[in-house]
């Protein structure tokens, strides 16, 4: 057991509580973003993907400091979200966890480009008296390459917000969770560390639910229990399909878990 990691994530969620004046102010004044000038290819297969040589060999390799300009030596990630995109969730809750740095991963170099600008200038206007310090996005095939930037317990939350359906059965491996990857994921979160699911594709979420229901260091955090949880509401809403989904008012499947703390 690990008591200081468990702490941690207690800790991350009272950020969330104590800042809840400055949560409520930042509610509907979200910097928007409705038009994103660049096109980008809609899928990259994640099985066929650069060289590992594109990327850092080990955690300790990565430039965190050119990420976070005001990182101190303690500092690490607790947050990632995988397939971010344009940022929209990422964006949405460096505020309201201001001290807590938050990382974007996103396969599509071009679209994470984009995320970098749109923190750039966040950064650069501050709204609402934030510095946008705190939240990064790189380019990373998360499939592959995770490993490479995050140590073993390091993350105390991960994200997947609607991530791509590959309806086709075989395109099925393509599927950003699968058992080989639960592992992976386990690897680099805390005991007591959570996934966020979501999506409104009801047979993707029936295939999340049952690899995560399977996997044997994970336990479903029950609906109840996530009435409290700072962080469900931005799971709904804050990403760019988060919105589109509620827009067009189609039903979300969302499913949380918490890795276990082995005694
Ligand atoms: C359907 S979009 C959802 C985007 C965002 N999460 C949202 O809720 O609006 C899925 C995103 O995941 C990205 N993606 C797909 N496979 C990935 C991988 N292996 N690693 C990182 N990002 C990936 C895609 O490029 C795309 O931007």
């Amino acid at each position: 057991m690990n008591n200081g990691e468990e702490v941690d994530n207690k800790r991350l969620h009272s950020e969330m509580d104590d800042t809840e004046g400055n949560e409520k102010k930042h509610q509907g004044k979200k910097p928007k973003w409705s038009r994103f000038p660049i096109r980008s290819r809609a899928h990259r297969n994640p099985l066929n993907d650069e060289s590992a040589a594109d990327y850092p060999v080990c955690p300790s390799e990565v430039d965190w400091k050119a990420m976070y300009p005001q990182l101190q030596s303690t500092d690490k990630v607790e947050i990632l979200d995988v397939g971010c995109a344009y940022g929209g969730l990422i964006t949405s809750i460096a505020p309201v966890a201001p001290q807590t740095l938050i990382l974007g991963a996103e396969i599509r170099a071009r679209v994470s480009e984009f995320t970098q600008s749109r923190i750039n200038q966040l950064r650069e206007e501050k709204p609402e008296g934030h510095h946008y310090n705190n939240v990064w996005a790189i380019r990373l095939n998360a499939m592959k390459y995770l490993p490479n930037y995050f140590k073993k317990n390091q993350l105390q939350k991960i994200f997947f917000m609607f991530p791509d359906p590959h309806f086709k059965n075989r395109t099925f491996r393509r599927r950003i969770i699968q058992s080989t990857l639960i592992a992976e994921y386990a690897y680099i979160l805390s005991p007591g560390g959570m996934i966020y699911t979501i999506t409104d594709v009801q047979e993707l979420g029936e295939w999340m639910q049952k690899h995560l229901d399977e996997h044997p260091l994970f336990d479903r955090v029950p609906e109840g229990e996530l009435v409290s949880d700072p962080f469900i509401k931005y799971i709904q809403n804050s990403s760019e399909d988060g919105e589109r989904t509620t827009k067009q008012g189609l039903n979300k499947y969302q499913a949380v878990y918490r890795k276990k703390v082995l005694h």
